[in-house]
């Protein structure tokens, strides 16, 4: 078994691509506009009208902007090709692609920056969550844990549990070690360390199970009244954000969000369809497309059980992150219309 074990980790853990050094110097050569002209701090903010060039040099003014070019000695053209590269890791699915990593970037730096959290981080924290964010889905096939586990995928055998999660950290990690895309290659061995340990916990904690675990004792410290010193506070609210900006879309006016659902409920009927005609079995009711007329209250569900607790918290934690909570109460209300149309 250890050999067969062996054998898959290579396979499966061996393919990723590198972006061209040429592809880079053309990224570098490109003058990268300010966050205003973006609107990067916006919480409206939609990719929609930016071009796959613009997402690059979105992400290069975000880094350029949290000053961690400067304070982590990054190359530009390093930042340019690992940047590439992170796309090019992106497989072509409906919706877990570059553009959803790229929105939840951008949430992030527009909630570090809304609230001055990035001061209650610090430097290494938030580099550690603007990588994470970019990465966390990092060759991503459109299927989720549980259909690794029915589809005996090579990932279910080298990952029982967050089977997903851990090979986007994999696959980040295989970029970050690769020729030309070593970003944190001027970082001293102490940081670094504490950069891939923060960055591990926060894509790990984009797995929904593993925020239902820890959402208790979060609302208890926001309860409580947080003490950011805390070493303890810290990681729930690192790991609550990276939720937070997973699930932003919910957060987003009307039109962003009913376009991105479409995507989410695409690609879950894209693995509805694969589990009924290769796997033999019926699909859950959200992958399952004989249920679609269901989704507008799936919706409500997901907002009313997953949602609406977290954005809450958020808005107690800082009255800047009010508007979220806002937009998830506007698009339960349109769910709900729709629902009640059929
Ligand atoms: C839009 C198509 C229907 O989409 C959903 C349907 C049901 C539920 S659920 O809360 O009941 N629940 C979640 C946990 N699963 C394990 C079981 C099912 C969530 C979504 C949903 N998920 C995301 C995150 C990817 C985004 C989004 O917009 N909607
Ligand atoms: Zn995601």
């Amino acid at each position: 078994v250890a050999i067969a074990k062996q054998s898959v980790t290579l396979e499966v853990l061996s393919y990723h691509a590198t972006a061209s050094l040429e592809d880079a110097q053309r990224i570098k050569s490109l003058r990268v506009p300010s966050s205003a002209y973006f609107g990067l701090h916006d919480f409206g903010f939609d990719d929609l009208h930016l071009d796959d060039d613009q997402t690059i040099t979105a992400c290069v003014r975000m880094f350029l902007d949290l000053d961690l070019v400067e304070r982590f000695h990054m190359d530009y053209e390093v930042l340019c090709r690992w940047l590439l590269s992170v796309k090019k890791n992106y497989r072509n699915v409906t919706y877990h692609n570059w553009r959803h990593a790229f929105n939840v970037a951008q949430m992030m730096f527009a909630i570090l920056t809304s609230t001055q959290w990035w001061n209650i981080f610090g430097e290494i924290e938030c580099l550690a969550l603007i990588i994470a964010c970019l990465c966390h889905d990092l060759d991503h096939r459109g299927t989720n844990n549980s259909f690794q586990i029915k589809a005996s995928s090579p990932l279910a055998q080298l990952y029982s549990t967050s089977t997903m999660e851990h090979h986007h950290f994999d696959q980040c990690i295989m970029i970050l070690n690769s020729p030309g895309n070593q970003l944190l290659s001027n970082v001293s061995p102490d940081e670094y360390t504490r950069v891939i340990k923060v960055l591990e916990e926060a894509i790990l904690s984009t797995d929904l199970a593993v925020y239902f675990r820890k959402r208790g004792a979060f609302f208890n410290v926001v309860q409580e009244g947080p003490h950011w010193g805390i070493e303890e506070h810290r990681d729930l609210l690192r790991a609550m954000s990276m939720t937070v900006c997973d699930l932003a879309a919910i957060t987003k006016p009307w039109e962003v969000e009913k376009r991105v659902a479409e995507l989410v409920s695409s690609e879950f009927f894209e693995q509805g369809d694969i589990e009924r005609e290769e796997l033999n079995i019926t699909p859950i009711d959200i992958m399952n497309r004989e249920k679609e007329d269901q989704l507008p209250l799936m919706q409500v569900g997901f907002i009313d059980s997953i949602c609406l607790p977290i954005y809450e918290a958020f808005a107690l934690l800082s009255d800047k992150l009010e508007v979220l909570v806002e937009g998830v109460r506007q698009n339960r209300e349109h769910w709900l219309q729709i629902a009640e149309e059929h």
